[in-house]
């Protein structure tokens, strides 16, 4: 197959290009770059690329669509929606891994993302939270999981499959590598700013809490708002999102253990670790999202530590996932990354 791919100068881009460098089914990617107006290569475009002679073409989407059998788009939100246009107008297989259609109520993007919502599209885009819904499958646009989102929705699963939990007081307490912010530098993200620190950022209005109760309300139709926090931590790479969730009388942890065993077992990249508690390094480099918890008996709490890398399983590796998925690939195609904890 031949696939496009556009944002290879952002993170999430050269990750993917990485990954799909090594698919065995994708025999060409070419690059589209709306800074390049004639055809160049990656060596001559992009920064610590040496020797790499791939082909970089000016961004043309009926050149992309004529010359390609798949688009991946990891490009802004509000920049994405614009572009998909046509090939959501020619019903062409897009994989989008910004926040653009993750939403199903525009109302809703334009509240969280402050931008203007898609124009359309929305209908026939499927959000793709790869390890349990497959819908990447039955659709021509997936909207790819953000990273939060991601590393939230998974630790979350069994709680809001169960009648364990008491659903109105999830807490969910989550933390970022810097790269998570993209690339572009802001005061926030200056070195001097992240390193050896920790800081909250918007509190209560971070744009993954739509997204996340999207799913949430659709896996239990009586889930109520969660509290969500998002904090920077001083590292590149890598996702913790720690969650509280309060357990209702007369449960025991080893019914809570099978719960979790049980719901997670299919999940693919998933791994449960029980009550031996993951941490950001043992996944960075991997596609796995890991899951442990730990019981309260004192206050009947339970607390479930998820951990991704955000590049891979936050944006990269699930959009090669979602793409195994509408091929009809082998879900882990592209995705078997050998873990080395160092
Ligand atoms: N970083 C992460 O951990 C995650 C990112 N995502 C999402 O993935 C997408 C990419 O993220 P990330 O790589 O971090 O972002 P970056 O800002 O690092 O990269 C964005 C890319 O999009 C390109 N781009 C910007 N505007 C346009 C345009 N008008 N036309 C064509 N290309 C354009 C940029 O090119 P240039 O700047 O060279 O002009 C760059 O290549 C975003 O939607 C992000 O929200 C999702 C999950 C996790
Ligand atoms: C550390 C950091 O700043 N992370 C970003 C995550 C951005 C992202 O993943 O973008 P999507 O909304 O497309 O998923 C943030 O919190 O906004």
């Amino acid at each position: 197959m031949k696939v496009a791919l556009i944002g290879l100068s952002g993170y999430a881009g050269k990750v993917l290009y990485q990954l799909l460098g090594g698919h065995s089914r994708v025999n060409q990617v070419n690059i589209y770059d709306h800074n390049v107006d004639e055809v160049t290569t990656v060596a001559d475009t992009y920064k610590g690329m040496i020797g790499n002679r791939d082909r970089v073409y000016p961004y043309d989407y009926s050149e992309i669509m004529n010359k390609n059998d798949a688009a991946f788009f990891a490009t802004p939100a509000g920049v994405t929606s614009k572009l998909a246009q046509p090939f959501i107008h020619e019903g062409f297989p897009v994989i989008d891994l910004s926040g653009d259609y993750r939403l199903t109520d525009p109302q809703t993007y334009e509240d969280w993302y402050h931008k203007p919502a898609a124009v359309s599209g929305l209908d026939e885009a499927e959000y793709g939270i790869a390890d349990f819904n497959h819908l990447a499958s039955t659709t021509n646009y997936v909207a790819n999981p953000g990273c939060y989102a991601t590393a939230t929705l998974t630790g979350l699963k069994p709680v809001f499959n169960s009648d364990m939990f008491s659903l109105d007081s999830v807490i969910v307490d989550a933390k970022s590598g810097t790269s998570g912010a993209c690339k572009r530098l802001t005061e926030s993200s200056h070195f001097t700013n992240v390193n050896e620190n920790l800081s909250v950022y918007k509190p209560n209005q971070h744009q993954h809490i739509p997204e996340i109760m999207q799913q949430l309300v659709e896996w239990n139709h009586e889930a109520k708002p969660i509290q969500f926090t998002t904090s920077l931590l001083p590292i590149s790479r890598g996702i913790m999102a720690t969650m509280y969730v309060k357990v209702k009388p007369d449960v025991g942890i080893s019914e809570i253990d099978e719960l979790f065993e049980a719901e997670l077992a299919d999940a693919p990249f998933t791994r449960f670790t029980g009550t031996e508690l993951p941490d950001i390094k043992e996944v960075v480099g991997t596609n796995f999202c890991d899951v442990g918890i730990a019981y309260n008996e004192t206050n009947q709490t339970l607390m479930i530590v998820s951990v991704i890398d955000n590049l891979i399983k936050g944006a990269s590796g699930q959009a090669v996932q979602n793409f195994n998925q509408m091929f009809g690939f082998a879900e882990d195609e592209g995705l078997k990354l050998a873990q080395v904890t160092v």
